[in-house]
């Protein structure tokens, strides 16, 4: 039997809560062509011109509300995951980042040199698909294994938004927070811009061509972000019985002027703050690690923003981070 290797890939946090290293993640991130989807020439004087003179100030400070003695969550949290996956299992588990360290190239690297590997199980750690976040991790990959010649063949994980196993790792873990009094649950996802819906639609004419799309079958769905982040929505509703009109669906985390998909988070909190909803929990089920996205834009600002609206209590559901379940299903999808 060949001998295999997990490597974990989640998204990435700046080295340190500062302008400078913010700045340089920023330009990885942004200078990525699966993220910023134009020419390069256009893509560079965007994020020079209007990313880079003022968002590593802003963003810096927001890391710095989140920042723990260890470093960012989001590194801490997966470096978590990593160690409990890793005494699950009897192969190698790696943890790489797809922006900052330690990079996909240093981790798969350090994989390839040990004794007789000659399969690395690829896990991006995003349960939607996104050319943003799911093929530029694994076109990372492919990158170094060619660059090196590494005698290794890459198995990828596919996105696993619908599969029963994740689905009830996320019941489970949010059972305590749903199992006390509250009035609205908003499931809020990463946004995505539309553009990048439509150009991934292998169809060409099926993505946002209709309001109701989403819910007609199609092969498009492989890689539409919002199909796959609706239907994890409705399997969850479903298993943990929360009835249609105690929860919303939104998206957060717009940047640029581009249409992006809608609702927002930010529109949808103070909607409900308006119609006189008090406490609302908010899920963020297109992030299994805790991060920036949840802990500052969620349970800081979102919050705020709330309460301003005349709610009363805005309470984050963590995510999966190692939850017990969580740590079981991907022991259980290593192995098999
Ligand atoms: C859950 C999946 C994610 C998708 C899809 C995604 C798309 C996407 N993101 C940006 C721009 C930014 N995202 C930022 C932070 C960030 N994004 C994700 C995940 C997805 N992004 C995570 C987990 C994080 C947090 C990282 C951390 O260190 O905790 C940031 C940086 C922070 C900031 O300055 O706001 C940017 C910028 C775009 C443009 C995009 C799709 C096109
Ligand atoms: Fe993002
Ligand atoms: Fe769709």
């Amino acid at each position: 039997m060949s001998k295999r290797a997990v490597l974990l890939a989640n998204l990435g946090s700046p080295d340190a809560p500062e302008e400078q290293p913010v700045r340089e993640y920023l330009n990885q991130f942004l200078m990525d062509p699966y993220v910023i989807q134009l020419p390069w020439l256009l893509r560079r004087l965007i994020v020079s011109l209007f990313v880079l003179p003022k968002r590593p100030k802003d963003s810096a400070e927001a890391y710095a509300s989140i920042w723990t003695e260890d470093g960012s969550p989001l590194i801490t949290l997966s470096v978590e995951l990593q160690k409990l996956l890793q005494q699950r299992l009897d192969m190698p588990v790696g943890l790489a980042m797809r922006y900052g360290n330690p990079s996909i190239e240093s981790q798969l690297l350090v994989l390839a040199q040990q004794k007789d590997i000659e399969e690395v199980l690829f896990i991006p750690l995003y349960p939607h698909y996104a050319d943003s976040t799911v093929t530029t991790s694994v076109e990372e990959a492919k990158r170094v294994v060619a660059k090196h010649q590494l005698n290794i063949k890459l198995n990828v994980l596919p996105p696993f938004y619908q599969q029963p196993d994740y689905i009830q790792a996320l019941v489970d873990s949010t059972q305590e927070k749903l199992s006390h009094d509250y009035d609205h649950v908003v499931f809020s996802y990463h946004g995505l811009p539309e553009l990048h819906l439509t150009k991934a639609d292998p169809t060409g004419k099926h993505c946002l061509q209709s309001t109701d799309c989403c819910d007609k079958p199609s092969e498009a769905h492989a890689t539409c972000y919002r199909h796959q982040v609706l239907r994890t929505t409705q399997l969850f509703v479903e298993k943990a019985g929360i009835p249609a009109e105690k929860y919303s669906i939104a998206f957060q985390s717009r940047l640029g002027r581009a249409k992006w998909l809608e609702p927002s988070t930010s529109d949808t909190l103070e909607n409900l703050a308006i119609k006189g909803v008090k406490r609302v929990l908010v899920l963020c089920p297109a992030f299994v690690t805790d991060c920036l996205e949840t802990l500052e834009e969620i349970e800081i600002a979102g919050k705020e923003e709330f309460i301003a609206a005349g709610g009363e209590s805005l309470e984050l559901i963590p995510c999966l981070n190692s939850h017990p379940a969580w740590v079981d299903t991907l022991a259980n999808w290593c192995q098999q």
